[in-house]
Formats: C-alpha cells, sequence, structure tokens
C-alpha cells in the first residue's frame, strides 16, 4: 500500500468503512486525512479511528497524494469545485467512490486534466471484505492506476471495468448488494421468529448461516446453483421453501431491483452533470 496521505472529502458511512479498512490492513492513521463539515462527524473520526480531521475540504487537499471523494453526489459538484484550486496546484490521484455521477462532470468541476479514477466500493470494506469496481479513463497513467487499485485491494476485492456504463450495474450489484443480504436477513429472522424461536437465537442463525453460504460459495469450485441442489434433497424440506421463493418469483423481483438501482444511478448521472 501506498504511504502518501489519503484525504477523504465526507467522512460519513463508506468513508468510515474506508478508513476503518485501511486502518485493519495496517496503514498509518495519521496518513488519513478527512474533511468533514460536521463538527459531530470530525469528533468522532477522531476518537474512532485516531484520523487527521480538517473543516475545510482544500487544506486537506494540499499535501495528499490520494483524494477520495465521498460526499453524497447531490453535493459532488459544489463540494469538487470547492477544491478545484487546491487539486490543480497539488495535483493527487482523485478518487470517486459517488454512485451516479460521471467521470467527465468530476473532471470539468475540478478545473479538467485531473487524474481520475471512478470507484464503486461497499460497506463490507470496514471488515475487509468489500468488492469494488474501478474504471479509469483512457489518459490515467498505469501508475495512477496501480494506485487507485492498491487503496482499494487493501480492503477487499477489486474489478476493473473497461466501460464506464458498467459502474451503474456494479452500482446495483455490489455497491447496494449489501443492503438486500440485510434485508433477506431480517426477513429470515423475522420469519425464524414467527416460528417460535427466539430473537436472539434466530438472529445468530440467520447471520451464521448468510455467513457460511457466502464462504462456501466463494470457496468452492460448484456454482451457486448446484451448492443449492445439494441442500435441496427431493420432496425434503428445502424444495418446499424453495417452491414459495420461486412462486413469488424471487428472480423477477431481483431482476426489478437492480434494474432500478442501475436506473437511479444513470437517472442521477444525468441529473447531477446537466449543468453544461
Ligand atoms: N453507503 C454506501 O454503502 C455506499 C456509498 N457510496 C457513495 O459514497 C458517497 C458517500 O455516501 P455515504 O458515506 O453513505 O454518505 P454519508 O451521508 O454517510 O456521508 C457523507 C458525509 O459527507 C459530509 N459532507 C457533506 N457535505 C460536505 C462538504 N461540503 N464538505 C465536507 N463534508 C461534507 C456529510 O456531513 C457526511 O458525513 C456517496 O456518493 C455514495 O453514493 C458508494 C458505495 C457504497
Ligand atoms: O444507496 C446509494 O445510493 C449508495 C450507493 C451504493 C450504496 N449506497
Amino acid at each position: 500500500m501506498t504511504s502518501t496521505p489519503i484525504a477523504f472529502i465526507g467522512g460519513g458511512n463508506m468513508a468510515r468503512s474506508l478508513i476503518g479498512g485501511l486502518i485493519a490492513d495496517g496503514v498509518d492513521a495519521q496518513s488519513l486525512w478527512v474533511a468533514e463539515r460536521a463538527p459531530q462527524s470530525r469528533e468522532a473520526l477522531r476518537a474512532q479511528f485516531g484520523v487527521r480531521t480538517f473543516e475545510a475540504s482544500p487544506e486537506a487537499v494540499i499535501g495528499a497524494g490520494i483524494v477520495v471523494l465521498a460526499v453524497k453526489p447531490q453535493v459532488l459538484r459544489e463540494v469538487a469545485q470547492g477544491i478545484a484550486e487546491a487539486v490543480q496546484h497539488q495535483k493527487p490521484l482523485v478518487i470517486s467512490i459517488a454512485a451516479g455521477v460521471r467521470m467527465s462532470d468530476i473532471d470539468r468541476w475540478l478545473g479538467g486534466g485531473v487524474a481520475l479514477v471512478r470507484t464503486m466500493p461497499n460497506t463490507p470494506a470496514l471488515v475487509r471484505s468489500g468488492a469494488t469496481a474501478l474504471y479509469a479513463a483512457a489518459g490515467v497513467s498505469a501508475e495512477r492506476r496501480r494506485q487507485a487499485e492498491s487503496v482499494l485491494r487493501a480492503v477487499g476485492l477489486t474489478v476493473w471495468v473497461d466501460d464506464e456504463a458498467d459502474i451503474d450495474a456494479v452500482t446495483a450489484l455490489s455497491g447496494s448488494g449489501p443492503a438486500y443480504f440485510f434485508l433477506v436477513m431480517e426477513a429470515m429472522e423475522a420469519a425464524a421468529v414467527q416460528l417460535g424461536l427466539k430473537p436472539d437465537t434466530a438472529r445468530l442463525l440467520a447471520l451464521q448461516t448468510a455467513f457460511g453460504a457466502a464462504k462456501i460459495a466463494l470457496e468452492a469450485s460448484e456454482s451457486p446453483a448446484e451448492l443449492r441442489e445439494r441442500v435441496t434433497s427431493p420432496k425434503g424440506t428445502t424444495e418446499a421453501a424453495v417452491q414459495v421463493l420461486r412462486e413469488a418469483g424471487i428472480e423477477a423481483i431481483f431482476s426489478r431491483a437492480l434494474a432500478a438501482a442501475a436506473a437511479r444511478s444513470r437517472e442521477l448521472g444525468d441529473l447531477l452533470g446537466s449543468d453544461r
């Protein structure tokens, strides 16, 4: 991992996940700088991680080799324009994690000619089990790409996509994906409580089952479909449950859900980049 200071602009949920993961990977907290406008959040970031915090974003950019844009898409233009001068002076690698917002717009807001990598990480970065897709325009050097990849690889798996539009699909799949699995965990826990289990017992078993299923699916050579079939005895209990899920249209529901997320990502890109 690079030892250059990394400045996060925005210290919310996703920045905290990345910072926690980087520190767990051995990165020195003093080389992680965070510009965060909310005083309570700055205080919490210092207390939890021991990172340096800044009230004014340009101050965090000066001296940083890498700048991570970690504010909500809706405020990214204002934030980028506010640090443009510092970025043009400092010439850091800029990594955007914002959903939807296109690279050409961010580059323009930052004054143009910026070494920019657009990424879509997810919150399991906190426990170094993140999944991040990265995209860089043709002009970004191999060295800058390696630098961006090394930051995100420190907190989990990384993949490059060669079409920026793929980031919308990635956002729908792995960016938002943890929430879908949490929802399934919530639903399974509630259903098990209805069957008479104590809430604590139901949650523990639901969570460990999710963990075990993901672990075996990652480690085994078989596909998830083959692993599912292995659990499903003919005329057994799993078959009874899977039949209910299929009759309710589980595949179609996920297809619609991911399509909605990808459409929202594209919509954010259109909406927020429309100042040209
Ligand atoms: N939460 C998630 O699971 C993921 C989020 N993202 C992206 O990460 C970005 C951040 O999302 P979250 O962390 O969830 O949002 P958040 O709302 O938790 O964090 C944003 C932070 O930025 C701060 N902020 C707002 N304006 C600021 C300014 N002018 N200067 C400095 N700080 C400012 C806010 O006070 C807040 O703490 C978004 O663009 C989102 O699309 C990407 C992948 C996953
Ligand atoms: O919900 C969102 O818009 C962000 C992007 C991916 C996950 N959270």
